[in-house]
């Protein structure tokens, strides 16, 4: 059967956004152009990366969606279930350093979302073990940031992201400071997470290898200010694995990955 495109249908598929910017500026106080104008409609469940060089407004896209600051100009929508749970407002951040609370056990650490949220301490530590079980942590509830690795910590930090039950995840170079087995290990993870969950992900890094291998779409910005310089459409079986790391269809997507950033980086100061 062909699909009218009827209002109700168009309506449809904009109910299948997740987040959407439209025409977004972002011009810091300091006079910095950061950002723009950007454009960008990520659908409901979808894994996309933004990838571009250091300072095109990576983050600055995703505190925007975050609602941690304003667009200068355009529109961001973001939409959100019913009923969430204040303050975390549908939405799940999970930063390059895990931010712990280093006096507080992994448990408390993980809870501090919901507890804010004024969650009761004994469903928050219920829901808590439930989370960190799910980031294959469940025998380190007790332990402390300190006593954990690097890794480790990360899972932690994503659990306390993923703890309020979030539509959206917002992931800012979350592997980027580790090594490069630990960081395998967790893409796969975190596939397998996205999969059983059903997020949205975005998903900021400096990586042409990690972007491809992660995500749907793999969103590729100018230098500042940033916009849109590809879109490019990662498609292959799924759920992917250790196959697809060393499949030729892999190589062939990295290369036109860097083919799309390279424009970016040209006239840029030298290394
Ligand atoms: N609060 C701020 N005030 C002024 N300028 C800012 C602020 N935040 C970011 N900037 C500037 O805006 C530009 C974009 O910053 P942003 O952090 O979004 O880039 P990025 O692509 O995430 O960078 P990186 O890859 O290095 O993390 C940079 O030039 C940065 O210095």
């Amino acid at each position: 059967m062909v699909e009218r495109n009827t209002s109700s249908a168009v309506e449809a598929s904009l109910t299948a956004l997740a987040v959407s910017l439209r025409g977004v500026t972002k011009t810091y106080d300091n006079g910095v152009m950061a950002l723009g104008p950007f454009d960008l409609a990520v659908r409901k469940g979808e894994f996309i990366s933004l990838l571009g060089p250091s300072g095109c407004g990576k983050s600055t896209v995703l505190r925007l969606i975050a609602q941690l600051s304003a667009p200068s100009s355009g529109i961001v929508r973001v939409a959100r279930h019913e009923g969430e749970l204040q303050p975390g407002h549908g939405i799940g951040f999970v930063f390059q350093e895990p931010t712990l609370m280093p006096w507080a056990n992994v448990r408390e650490n993980v809870r501090l979302p919901l507890k804010l949220g004024g969650v009761a301490k004994a469903e928050g530590r219920a829901r808590a073990d439930a989370v960190l079980d799910r980031v294959g942590l469940a025998d380190f509830a007790d332990a402390f940031p300190r006593e954990l690795s690097g890794g480790m910590n990360m899972r932690v930090s994503l659990a306390r992201a993923l703890v309020t039950d979030p539509d959206i995840l917002l992931m800012d170079e979350p592997f980027a400071a580790l090594d490069e087995i630990t960081r395998f290990r967790l893409n796969n993870d975190l596939l397998a997470l996205w999969r059983a969950l059903g997020k949205t992900v975005i998903f900021v890094t400096h990586s042409v290898f990690e972007s491809v291998y992660l995500s749907q779409r793999v969103v590729v910005m100018t230098a500042r200010p940033g916009r849109i310089q590809a879109d490019i459409r990662i498609e292959t079986v799924e759920p992917r694995g250790e196959e697809f790391r060393t499949s030729t269809a892999y190589g062939d997507y990295c290369r036109k990955v860097s083919g799309a950033l390279a424009p970016s980086y040209s006239g840029q100061p030298p290394l």
